[in-house]
This record gives structure tokens, sequence and C-alpha cells, in this order.
């Protein structure tokens, strides 16, 4: 069927009052249509005509999705947030999630970390095992108290546990952070080892190396046999009862309870079962604290470059490359049209990358974010959205400078496409060094630096005056050996939301 004729289908089912038809058209309306144009507009009524109906819940999740994307408009966080807490209200699973990452970030709401983590804290009791691993990743780094009722003995490494009975690798990998290293649980380095392996069979990345470097030498026959059981305690999981779909909340928590108690039965003494049947770990070792970024250390001022070293930690090095590895696009796919800059990214950069945007982020990428924003005295609203590059062995990125020429922020302010003004710097965080090559080279100052894991690396593009900055020409070096990952965020001349 062709569109043109799909659409009068839909358009005669709109008129006899069908909601899934509303939707549908509603949708495409919205993206064939410019913002501001009437057939967008059009696209916007169907939706909220819908939004009453038996197709309620949908139709909100599509009007939070639309105003997330709609960021740079006024009000559009709040219409997202609003929009949000009604599917999220209502259950639905992926508004709860992206309500919980609002309520980190603060759009559209006050932020709240507390009620990110109940969020996730409800959902992970439903077997989504991501929501188990950020809210565990939450207690560690966003100052919540668990508390309440329930609350009590709330650990990062009990709900990194009910991630890895879920089978989620992040889970393994995280807990067997934590047993190597003795924070929040007794060390078990054996156990942590056998943990990490699971994380790396897997395919989490940085799995394999973290327990090359955290429990060095050949693994010891008790770690071996912890990995068998690990294997062999998954391979007869039920997991089958959390497939897509199949089931609604009562039945998903009833699922996971099974899970966790299966994981508990492996026999690690640390693992337990509490009176309501959830997996916990037995608290001790070091009390886990936040991740400290190192002080600035100036390299270069004219340009001016710094770096922080341990800027991220190796967990979050770690979770940033999953979460966009299945995604990675060449330059030239991801270039949108009348960008000068992402048209000299296509030119220069022959490695791949991917943009997280507010769909996509997770606490990571908000806990990061914050980071970046204290260590800089910027604001989260002028940061763009992050991307993360990845180089090959021969990859590079040849000499450019990352600052926008004057008519380009005069065209995107007049179209209305972005409000940021200048990129005032660049921020960039080594998530995987390579083993040889892929310096980062600042051309005119004669300077080189080397990746390493969880370094941040803040370079201006305009000099002390406001002006864009020659001398900020910089190249990433090609990869000789081995893969280098980073993290790419801009610091903006103005807030992204708030049009000029
Ligand atoms: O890979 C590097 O070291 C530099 C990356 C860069 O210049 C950029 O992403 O704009
Ligand atoms: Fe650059």
């Amino acid at each position: 069927m062709s569109t043109a004729v799909a659409d009068q289908v839909l358009e005669q089912a709109v008129r006899s009052g069908d909601d899934a038809a509303r939707l549908e058209l509603g949708n495409r309306w919205l993206s064939r249509h410019r913002y501001g144009t009437p057939e967008h507009e059009r696209g916007l009524e169907l939706l909220l005509a819908a939004s009453e109906g038996p197709l309620a819940v949908q139709a909100h999740w599509f009007l939070a999705a639309y105003y997330v994307q709609l960021a740079v408009r006024p009000g559009a966080a709040a219409e997202a947030a609003r929009w949000m807490s009604r599917a999220a209200d209502a259950g639905m699973p992926a508004a709860m999630d992206r309500l919980a990452e609002m309520y980190l970030a603060g759009r559209g709401v006050e932020p709240s970390p507390a009620r990110a983590f109940e969020l996730h804290k409800e959902l992970a009791g439903q077997g989504h095992s991501r929501a188990a691993w950020e809210a565990g990743y939450l207690l560690d780094h966003a100052g919540v108290e668990p508390g309440g009722p329930g609350g009590e003995g709330d650990t990062a490494c009990t709900f990194f546990a009910r991630a890895s009975a879920l089978g989620d690798p992040a889970g393994y990998y995280s807990l067997g952070l934590r047993f190597a290293a003795g924070t929040g649980v007794a060390a078990d380095p054996d156990f942590g080892r056998a943990l990490l392996s699971r994380a790396a069979d897997g395919g989490y990345p940085g799995a394999a190396e973290a327990a090359d470097e955290l429990v060095p030498g050949a693994p010891s026959p008790r770690a071996t046999e912890w990995h068998r059981r690990l294997k062999s305690n998954m391979d007869s999981a039920p997991l089958e009862a959390l497939g897509p779909g199949r089931a609604g909340a009562a039945q998903r928590r009833a699922a996971t309870l099974a899970l966790e108690a299966h994981f508990s039965r492996i026999g690690h003494p640390a693992l337990r079962l509490d009176a309501g049947g959830r997996l916990r770990v037995a608290p001790g070792g070091a009390r886990p604290a936040a991740h400290q970024p190192g002080n600035w250390h100036w390299l270069s001022h004219a340009p001016r470059v710094a770096t922080s070293t341990d800027f991220a930690s190796r967990e979050e090095c770690d979770h940033l490359m999953s979460r966009v590895a299945g995604t990675l696009r060449k330059a030239g796919e991801y270039r949108r049209a009348g960008r000068d800059n992402d048209d000299a990214e296509a030119l220069y950069f022959s490695g791949s990358g991917q943009a997280i945007n507010a769909m996509a982020a997770t606490s990571v990428v908000r806990i990061v974010e914050q980071r970046i924003a204290r260590m800089t005295d910027w604001s989260p609203r002028a940061l763009e959205p992050c991307s993360v590059i990845r180089y090959l062995p021969g990859e590079e990125y040849r000499p450019h400078v990352d600052f926008f020429s004057p008519d380009q922020i005069e065209r995107d302010r007049r179209e209305g496409r972005d409000f940021g003004g200048q990129r005032i710097a660049t921020f960039l965080v080594c998530l995987r060094a390579p083993a040889a090559g892929g310096e980062t080279v600042y051309d005119k100052a004669g300077l080189s630096v080397a990746g390493r894991r969880g370094q941040g690396v803040l370079h201006y593009n305009v000099g002390p005056d406001g002006q864009p900055d020659p001398m900020s020409l910089h190249t990433g070096m090609p990869v000789r050996d081995g893969e280098k990952w980073l993290w790419r965020s801009t610091l903006r001349e103005h807030y992204l939301d708030v049009p000029r």
C-alpha cells in the first residue's frame, strides 16, 4: 500500500473515531512536517484527541516523547514531564524509566535523585534489569538515602545482585568490581573474578580487562568453580517468565522474586533472601564513596587546555561504552543537514560515533554531566547532548577546530534550531585508551595529550576575549593498536532551551 493510500485509510478511520488511527496519523504528521506548520499542529491535535480515550496511556507516552525531543522550545520540558508523569502513573515501564531520568536531571521537574531512585527500584522489582543497575548506581553516586518503609538495607550491591539475577552482564560486572575491591561487601576476589568473567561472557565492555587487572594471574580453582556455577545458574533460570510483553506488573513481580531466589541458590554466603523474599547482599567491606575527580592540571594557556585524572570511574566508562556499542555509525551517517561542523566531522573524522539524547540518557550520563558542570562552573542547561566516539586502528580525526562560525550560529538561531550560541569549550573523557597512537594533539601549541581511562580533557575553543581561537586547532592522531573511545560534551555560550 502506498503512503498516500495508507494516509487516506487512516483519515477514514480517524473520522470514524478510531484512536489507534489518530495515534498513527498524528505521529506521521509530526515527523513529516516541520515545527510551526499547520500540518505539524494537526499532528499534535490528533495525539491530544486520543489522550482521553481508550489508548490514553499510549497517547500520553507519544506526547511525552514528542516534547522530550522538542527540548529547545520554551515550556517543552515541563510539557514532557507532565505527559511522562501521566504515562508513568499508569504504570508504563518506559515512561517510568524516562521520568526517573528527568527527576535526576531536573528537566521539567524539581530535581529529585530520590524520586529517580524510587522509580528505578519499582521497575527493578518488575524485572527490568537496567533499572536495577541504575538504582544501584544512584545509591553510590547521587547521595540518595535509602530509607522509608522497606528501604532499610538497600545498597548498591543489592541492586547489582538483582540485575545479575535477571541475567544482566552489567549487574555481574558491577557486583564483580565490588567483590574484587571489597567496597560495600566483604572482599572475595575469587567471586569477583568469576562475576567479571561472567560479564565478559555476556560481551560487557571492559569486563575482561577489569578481571585481569583487579584479580591478576590465572583464575584460581575457586574462581573457576564460581564461574561455572554462575553459568549453570543462568542456564537453569526461569527467565522466559519475563519475556517481552509477557505479563502485567503483578506477574512480572512474581517472576522477579523467583529469579532472585534462584540466583541466591548459587550458594555464596553474602547472598541471601530477606523476609519478603527479595535478594540482598550482606553489607561489609569499605564504605562506598561517590567518585571524586582529580583537580585540574593546566597544560597550556594558548590554547587553554587542562586535564583531570580519574574524572570518570572505570564503571562509568564501561557503562557508557555499553550504552552505545550497538548503535555506532560513521560520521557521514549522523550528519544533520545545514550543520557545517557536522560536514567537517564527516570530512575529518574516520571513526564512528553516536549521540546520547534525552530518550537514551541514563543516570551515568546525567551524573557525569553534573560533574562536568560542577568542575567547570557551567550550567548543565548549556551543555550540548553528549556523544561517544570510537576509533579503531587506522582511524583518526584530522586537524580541525570545534568552534562554530558566526554564520552557523546566526542561521541556527534564526531557524529556531539551536539557541546555544558559541561552543566555548570542549570536554572529552577518555573511556578507553588505545594501546598505541591516538593522542590528542594541539598542533599549534606543540602539545600532545595521551589518553588514560577516565581522564577528562578540557580545551577552550575561544580565547579569553570570547572570540574563536585559531590556536585551538587539534587532531585525534591515528590509533595504531587497540581502540580509543571518548565521551564528548561541548560547553555552550547560552542555555540551549531558552530561545533568543
Ligand atoms: O580524538 C581526539 O583526541 C579529539 C576528538 C575531537 O577533537 C572531537 O571530537 O572534536
Ligand atoms: Fe575536536
